[in-house]
């Protein structure tokens, strides 16, 4: 049997999103690979300890605020230069920091954007967690049947100011052709804000109405046996077969829910945070916490190894 290392890493974030990596220094394995700061917790230290020190020595910086996010178990093949081992990640978000970045061990280091990222390769577990990274941390749905247009899109354009990058518009109750006004109009508010739109619909009428992503019901996940090409697609998810089937056809993240009680689905009373960090903690692709969210269970649905929040009601207050 392998041996299993527990490692503490630290996603080094700036306000605009980047994020620091570092090359692996020459001797050690796997030299040369692009990796997150970080290194093995030792004895009697836990994975925040060993967090704040190895930053100190690797980079010179002390981290003050740190948040902690997926843990992630890899399997590494004995190569040229390393010995066979089991590896479990506990990745960190470290969000602010005391002192000047230094590369202490001779590393180079690059800021990466985090749908731009330049440099490769990079270490072979960290694939699911950069696309993660691509996605950000909350996804707002479109609540047009309730709040009425005027409403809703002056919310919207709050939004947009306050930052939303990812969007769902999901307005089953309106005709084509209201659809298609609708989809206009907000496609056009949210580009020059870089903000991506998914269509709660199928691929066709997705591409048809020139959004960027689909957003597959459950019921549509089940039935796709491959992933619709040319667009960001997710899926909303309610138990553990759905999440295996988004996962197996690669979406880009799924939508588990309901985690809480929610006034749309007032018969289900709501996974739990317990049950959704097990299943989550189970996929390689990301997920958005959904159902009873508001911003301040961000940091909660993070520690959970959510990929962020998503919120209908909630997103528009
Ligand atoms: N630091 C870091 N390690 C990672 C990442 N991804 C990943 O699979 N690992 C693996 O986790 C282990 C961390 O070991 P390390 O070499 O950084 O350990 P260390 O800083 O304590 O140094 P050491 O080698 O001198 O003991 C390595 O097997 C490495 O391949 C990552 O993003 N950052
Ligand atoms: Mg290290």
């Amino acid at each position: 049997m392998t041996k299993c290392v527990q490692v503490a890493v630290a996603i080094l974030q700036k306000s605009n999103g980047e994020y620091l990596l570092a090359s692996r220094p020459q001797g050690k394995g796997w030299a040369g690979w692009w990796e997150f700061p970080g290194g093995k917790i030792e004895q009697g230290e836990s994975p925040e300890q060993a967090l704040i020190r190895e930053a100190q020595e690797e980079l010179g910086i002390t981290p003050t605020q740190i948040q902690p996010w997926i843990k992630r178990r890899y399997d590494y093949p004995a190569t040229h230069d390393a010995e066979a081992k089991t590896v479990l990640l506990h990745f960190f978000f470290v969000t602010a920091w005391q002192g000047e970045l230094h590369p202490h061990e001779g590393q180079q280091f690059a800021w990466q954007h985090p749908q731009q990222g330049n440099v490769s390769p990079v270490l072979p577990a960290n694939a699911p967690i950069m696309h993660a990274l691509s996605l950000p941390p909350v996804y707002a749905i479109s609540n047009v049947a309730e709040m009425g247009t005027t409403a809703f899109l002056a919310a919207l354009q709050r939004q947009l100011d306050n930052g939303l990058q990812l969007l769902q518009i999901r307005e089953s109750q309106l005709s084509d052709d209201a659809l298609a006004r609708l989809s206009e109009t907000i496609l056009h508010m949210c580009a020059p804000y870089h903000c991506r739109c998914l269509l709660n619909g199928t691929p066709e009428q997705a591409k048809q109405l020139g959004y960027q992503g689909v957003h597959l019901n459950s019921h549509r996940l089940m039935v796709h046996s491959q992933k619709p090409d040319h667009l960001l697609v997710g899926a909303s998810c309610h138990d553990q077969t759905q999440l295996a089937h988004a996962q197996s056809l690669q979406l880009d993240f799924a939508l588990l829910s309901p985690v809480l009680p929610t006034p749309s689905h007032p018969e289900a009373s709501g996974l739990g945070w317990e049950r959704f960090t097990e299943w989550v903690n189970e996929l390689e692709i990301p997920v958005y916490a959904l159902g009873g969210m508001q911003a301040s269970y961000l940091l909660l649905a993070l520690a959970c190894g959510a990929r962020g929040i998503a919120m209908q009601r909630g997103g528009w207050i």
